[in-house]
């Protein structure tokens, strides 16, 4: 097997006198979906967000392709190719999805007019409608603000929009939260795509099915330790609630 993509080695994080992260260690292989699952309180936000550059670890290394990485913001961890599908989707509500999908890197016009700073707003239209409409995000209107849209059109544009931007992970918290069957299949789907493409996929969540279904391997974080891994073909439901509580495992 192929060393790991991206890497946590003993990461270790407080706040205050909590003690998030106690040592955790995680391991995300090229192209794979890897479920990171734990009871409430476990440290799995907190472990991404350190892996993707938004906190810095206490203590503990982060490797990427083998070699230690320090991200010290979640624009470092971008420029790596890794994206994050947040658990409030970190969408600007009144803009439209093409401008939430360029946000910070916009693209501006060709020549002169593009080094007087002027936008290309018709090509950035062009690709977030190209990119949602690969992922099956079925956008009405290019035009409308992001608040106009259903639970699970933002869902899209905001899993389409990390997809668009990822060349190596994408960390997704909780990303069928909160939606209904129907796009919960949506999202899975998506995921499945992703990896397919090529790109890591760390997903965190506490819904077993979508783990069972979509994952390649789980990840057990408990009080802020790794305390199991599993091939999600070989474990069964019991096994991963076991695992999460502490009863087995
Ligand atoms: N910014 C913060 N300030 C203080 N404590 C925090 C902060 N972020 C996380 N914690 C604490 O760290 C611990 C781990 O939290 P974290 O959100 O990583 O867990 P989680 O496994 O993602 O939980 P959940 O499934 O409930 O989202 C918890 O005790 C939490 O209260």
């Amino acid at each position: 097997m192929a060393g790991p993509l991206l890497e946590a080695r003993g990461i270790v994080k407080s706040y205050g006198h909590v003690e998030a992260l106690r040592g955790a260690d995680l391991a995300l292989p090229p192209g794979e979906v890897v479920a990171l699952i734990g009871d409430n309180g476990a440290g799995k936000s907190t472990l991404a967000k350190i892996l993707s550059g938004v906190e810095p670890p206490d203590d503990g290394e982060i490797l990427l392709d083998g070699r230690p990485m320090a991200f010290s913001s979640a624009e470092d961890a971008r420029a790596a190719g890794i994206e994050t599908v947040y658990q409030d989707l970190a969408l600007c509500a009144d803009l439209t999805p093409a401008a939430n999908f360029f946000l910070g890197r916009e693209l501006l016009k060709p020549g002169l007019l593009g080094r007087l700073g002027l936008l290309d707003d018709a090509a950035m239209r062009e690709r977030a409608r190209q990119a949602c409409e690969r992922l099956g995000v079925e956008l009405k209107s290019q035009d409308a603000p992001v608040s106009t849209l259903s639970g699970g059109q933002r869902q899209g544009v905001a899993v389409a929009r990390a997809v668009t931007w990822a060349r190596r992970v994408v960390f997704m918290d909780e990303p069928t939260a909160a939606l209904g069957v129907v796009q919960t299949r949506r999202v899975l789907d998506l995921i499945r795509g992703v990896r397919d493409s090529g790109v890591s996929v760390l997903l965190i969540s506490h819904n077993m099915q979508d783990v069972k279904a979509v994952s390649d391997r789980v990840e057990v974080l408990r009080l802020g330790r790794r305390v199991a891994r599993f091939d999600t073909a070989q474990v069964s439901m019991e096994e991963l609630v076991g695992a999460m509580t502490g009863a087995r495992g």
